[in-house]
Order: C-alpha cells, then structure tokens, then sequence
C-alpha cells in the first residue's frame, strides 16, 4: 500500500485540477469571455514584416542570444550549488570547500547579472530604433493616403496607429521574444538538471505539466480573445475623445454635454467590461498555475522528506537533503517560466494583433499616386485648364458634371455659385487631391496626372477659410519647414497687412501658438496664412473662402494686399461675397456641378442672369443692413 501512496497523491491532485478546470471553463463560456474574433492576416505573414524590421539589427540580436545563454547558465546551475551547500553545512563541514561553492555561486550570480544589464541596454537601443523606424514607416505612409481615403479612417484611429500600436511592437522586440526564447531555454535546461539528479522526483514533477500546458493553450484562446476586446474598445474610446475635444466647444454652445457625457460613459464601460473580462481570464489562470505549483511541491517534500528521513526510496532511488533543496528550487525555476510562457504568448499575440493593425493601415494603397512617367515640374507659368471634368467622391453621385474652363497664366479667376455647387471641389481637383473619373485637367498645358505629385503641389498656395496652424511659433507657421531670411519673412507680414497685429504682440514673430492656433483670431490666422503663401511664392494661389471670417476693418486690408498678390501668379478665388471679386479677370458661376455663366463682372451683370440676380440679392441687403 505505502508503494502506491504516491501515486494514489498525484493522481488525486490531477483529478482536483481536472474538475477545477472544467469549473472555471464553463464559467468563462457563460460570461461569454471566448469571443470568436481571429486575425485576417496569417502570423506567417506578420512575423515576415517585423522581422524586416529587426533584420538591420541582426548583430545585435545575435549578442543579446550569447549573453541570455551565460544567464540561463545561473538559473540551471545555481540550484544545484544551494544544494551542495546545504549537504556542506548539515553534513561533513569543511570551511575551504564551502567558501569554493559560496564563492562559485557568487561568480555566476555576478555574471548573470551583468549580462542581463548587457541584454536589457541592447535591447531597449534596438527597440528605440525599431519603434521610430515603424512609426517613421505608418506617418509616411498615412500622409501618401488621398483625402478620400483619409475621410474613412478617424482620426483618433490613426493616432493610435501611430503611437500605441508601434509601442506593443517595441515591447515585443525588448522584452518579450528574448524572454520567451529564454523561458524555453531555462525550462529545457532545468529538465535536464532535475534528470540528472533524481529521475523519479523529476517524473513526479512532470505529472503537473500536462496540465500547466492545457491551462496555457486554452488561456492563450481566451487571453487572445479579450485582449482583442480591450483594444477595440480603447480605440473605439480615443476616436470618440479625439473627435469630441476637438470639438468640445460645439458640445459646450449647443448644451449637448449630458448626452455626450452619455455617449462617453457607454464607451469607457465597455472598455471597462472588456478590462474586467481579461482580469476574470487572469484570475482563473494565475491561481490555477500557483496552485499546481504549491501541490508539487508538497508532493516533493512530503515524498523527498519521507524518503530522507526514514531511508526511503522513491521509487527505487534515494534521496538526499540537497537534493530537495536543489529540487524545491528547480521546481520554481521550472514552473516559472512556464506560467510566464502564457503570458507572453498572450503578450506575443497583443503585438501581432498591434502590427496586423498598423500593416493593415500601411496595405492600404495610396489612392493618389505618381504615375511611372510621371515627371518633375521645376518651373510653372500658372496656365489652368478644365476639359470636360467629371467627378464623383462616391461613385455614381456626380459633384462635377462636365466642366471645362481656361484660365490663363496671372489671372485672377472666381468661382461663385451657391453651396454644395462644386466650387471648393475644383479648387482641391486642382491640387489632385483626389483623382478625377473622366476628362483632363492640364497646368500649362500638362495634364496633372503625368506631373509628379509633389512638384505639383509645390507650385500652389492654399489659403483656406479654416486657418490650420502648428503649434510653434508665429514665425514657424509662416516659414514652415524651410529657411528664409529674417527680412523677406517681415516683408511678407507687411505686405499682407499681418505685421499690424504681429508687433503688437510681446514676442513678435516668436509669439508662441498653441494647439491649432487657438489663442489667435480667425482674422488673424487668416492673415497669417496669407504671409506663409506670400513667402513661399507659389505660381498659383488659392483662396477658398479666405475672405469669409474677416471684419470689415480687416477686409479692407485684405482686399489690399490680394490685389498686390494678384501680381504674383495666377490666382483662383472662392467667395460668397460677391463684393470681394468684381475686379476678378473672370468669374465662374457654378450651379450643381455644371458651369452657368462666365465673363468678367461688367459682363455678367449685363447678361441679367443668375448672376446677376446674385449680386443685386447681396447688393441690397448690404445697402438694407448699413441703412
Ligand atoms: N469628401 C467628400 N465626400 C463626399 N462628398 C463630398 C465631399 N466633399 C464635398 N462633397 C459633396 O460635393 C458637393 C460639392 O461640394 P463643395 O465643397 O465642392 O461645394 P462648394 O460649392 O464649395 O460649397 P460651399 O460653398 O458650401 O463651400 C456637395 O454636395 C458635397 O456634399
């Protein structure tokens, strides 16, 4: 009966697992926490690219392998040093010999740390540099997406795209794969260890770990599920709190903030329902690893101590008190790594699931793109022309019906119509921001699309009616990123009338601007956009709406500096005002994507048209509001 015994414990400590087991399976079914979501992009496919990413470092990685070796050597080895010194101290006591195995032990723990210190400062260079060169990689691409493409995605998507993404991607590099490799390498070389020792304890232990390894691969199913969850609801989150700051004073005016705060409380709880769902999942799994732990380890020192004491065999082989020492310490080292195994498979699968994300962003094909012939445009006159353009941003829903119009080099051309009419969207056809469907549009006498896109726009000035400034300074915004001399940057201010307000401000031109200009008019930010186009000397200059945020006052100066830049280059107009364009050298009036009339202002007024009834409409009521 006392041969059986052991058998008779570990078989009912693997039944007690295996009804807890089934327990907590069951439970976590019903809580719904197995959500069927599987990737789209194979791991083959994902381990591929990043490993382009880690292939510069190549050297690197092959060091941080060496010196993780020489750590594994401390984990095997240490245990069976404690053991020798247990046996020296409770045995035949001999100074000398201790000191040796204190001292050896001492050795390899000072190895072991230096290269950890050795490993962990590679491995942070290298993760630096893999994270800026993917983030480098996403902002690239994200910024070659035509505006169609750019509408679908929102924008806090892309934020976390950029940012958190390529983090969980570091921390796979830096941490998690050299762990995982290491785990593997410890839990192998214990085995080994353990083997040498006493091969029946080592069996007794290896009784736990079918079902360390069943616990790992079902956690690694549910783990992968929530983790899933918990980063479609943070994402989801930030898209909402990015949207919704942005426009915070919208919610503040319209008194919307108890239903935004509704919409935001709903999201932040399924973020907090999908956080509690990977707590529950970690709950079950790290107690049921302990507890499998805690159990061999009874069995070792109930079996190992009976045997020690009463000179009894385990299975036919004797024990020594150095040999549960080492034994007791083996077992941690064993079961460590492998508990730590599931997590960082779950954590692998968080970085494969992060870059799946930021691939799929980078697989997007840029809609706009320069064609094979495409060639460089060094200089432009500023001719335009349309030729029977049709466009459509979704298919079918023409916006541009057939539009074909010359503008030739330095004139001042406006486009006026009523809203919705297409008059913003030929301005951005220009720029090809978007490609057209059918007909051509050419810059001096070039079509665009056999232009390369950057030499494109670099001949044209946008000046919109939403001024966008960078946080900087005011000096930042107008130069952007290139160099120009203090005096053709005052030169311009002046010219535009800007200098008026700038010189009155402490800093002047350093003048700090905050997120998105805010602490700055829209007069004032419009003026501003007008001295960064001035200074940049575009062959074509496009106003949409410019004029629209700006005083009275403001305008005139306005007026005065567009009729000095109308010397520049060509210059294309959006206005509603139709006050602000009569000395334009043609105006285009747009009427549901098609062209209805067009001459100069003397001209349109005389054909008594649409236009014509336009401007008496305005004329009167801004005779009505100054009476
Ligand atoms: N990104 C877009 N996606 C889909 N439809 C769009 C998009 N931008 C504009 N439209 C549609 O195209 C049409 C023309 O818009 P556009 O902005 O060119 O008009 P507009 O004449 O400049 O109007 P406004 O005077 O109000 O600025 C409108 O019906 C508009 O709804």
């Amino acid at each position: 009966m006392r041969e059986y015994l052991p058998v008779l414990i570990v078989g009912g400590i693997i039944g007690m697992f295996a009804l807890v087991f089934l327990i907590a399976y069951l439970v976590a079914r019903r809580k719904n926490v197995l959500e069927n979501r599987e990737r789209n992009m194979p791991d083959s496919e994902i381990i591929r690219r990043l490993l382009a990413y880690a292939k510069p470092y190549k050297w690197q990685f092959v060091l941080v392998f060496f010196v993780m070796l020489l750590s594994i050597g401390y984990e095997v080895i240490s245990p069976l040093l404690v053991g020798h010194i247990e046996e020296t101290v409770v045995g035949d006591f001999e100074m000398s010999y201790l000191l040796t195995v204190v001292g050896g032990y001492v050795g390899i723990l000072l190895v072991s740390l230096v290269c950890t210190y050795i490993q962990a400062m590679v491995l942070q260079k290298v993760g630096q540099k893999i994270l800026s060169a993917m983030r480098e990689d996403v902002f690239t691409h994200i910024e070659s997406l035509s505006h169609a493409q750019l509408n679908d995605i929102p924008v806090g998507k892309l934020v976390t795209r950029v940012s958190n993404d390529p983090n969980a991607i570091s921390f796979m590099f830096t941490n998690i794969i050299v762990t995982l490799a290491k785990n593997v390498m410890v839990i192998f070389g214990v085995l080994a260890a353990m083997l040498m020792l006493n091969y029946m304890l080592t069996l007794m232990v290896l009784c736990f770990v079918p079902f360390v390894v069943l616990f790992t691969i079902i956690f690694r199913k549910f783990s992968r599920s929530v983790h899933l969850r918990v980063n479609d609801a943070t994402t989801d989150l930030n898209t909402y709190l990015s949207e919704n700051l942005s426009g915070i004073k919208i919610t503040q005016i319209f008194n919307q903030e108890q239903r935004k705060m509704s919409d935001f409380l709903q999201r932040s709880r399924t973020l907090q329902r999908a956080k509690r769902s990977r707590m529950f999942v970690f709950g079950i799994f790290q107690p049921m690893v302990y507890m499998l732990y805690i159990s061999s380890v009874l069995c070792l020192l109930y079996l190992g101590g009976k045997g020690y004491i009463g000179n009894w065999t385990v299975f036919g082989q004797t024990v020594s008190s150095g040999i549960i020492v080492s034994f007791y310490m083996y077992i941690s080292k064993f079961f460590n790594p492998i508990q730590q195994l599931a997590e960082q498979f779950d954590m692998l699968q968080r970085s494969f699931a992060a870059a799946e994300k930021i691939f799929t962003v980078m697989d997007m094909v840029p809609e706009v793109v320069d064609t094979p012939n495409a060639r460089e445009l060094t200089d432009i006159k500023g001719e335009i022309e349309f030729k029977d353009v049709w466009f459509a941003y979704n298919p079918g829903e023409w916006v541009l019906k057939g539009v074909s119009f010359h503008i030739s080099p330095r004139q001042t051309v406006a486009f006026v119509g009523s809203t919705g009419s297409g008059k913003s969207t030929i301005l951005s056809l220009i720029c090809r921001n978007y490609d057209i469907q059918k007909g051509q549009i050419l810059i001096d006498g070039v079509d665009i699309k056999d232009i390369k896109i950057a030499s494109l726009r670099k001949h044209f000035g946008q000046m919109l009616q939403d001024v966008f400034l960078f946080s900087g300074s005011i000096r930042s915004n107008i130069v952007l990123r290139e160099e120009f001399p203090e005096e053709d940057v005052k030169k311009a201010c002046e010219y535009v009338n800007a200098d008026k307000f700038i010189y009155r401000l402490d800093n002047g031109l350093d003048e700090v601007v905050r997120e998105r200009g805010n602490n700055f008019s829209a007069g004032q930010r419009q003026l501003l956009s007008f001295a960064r186009t001035l200074l940049h000397k575009p062959a074509v200059m496009i106003l949409d709406e410019a004029t629209a945020n700006i005083d009275t006052e403001t305008e005139l100066l306005i007026q005065d500096s567009l009729e000095k830049m109308k010397n520049i280059g060509t210059m294309l107009i959006v206005a509603h005002r139709l006050s602000t364009i009569q000395h334009a050298d043609n105006i285009i009036l747009l009427s549901h994507g098609e062209i209805l009339e067009q001459g100069t202002h003397q001209e349109l007024l005389k054909q008594k048209g649409r236009y014509y009834n336009l401007y008496t409409l305005q004329y009167n009521k801004e005779q009505l509001q100054r009476a």
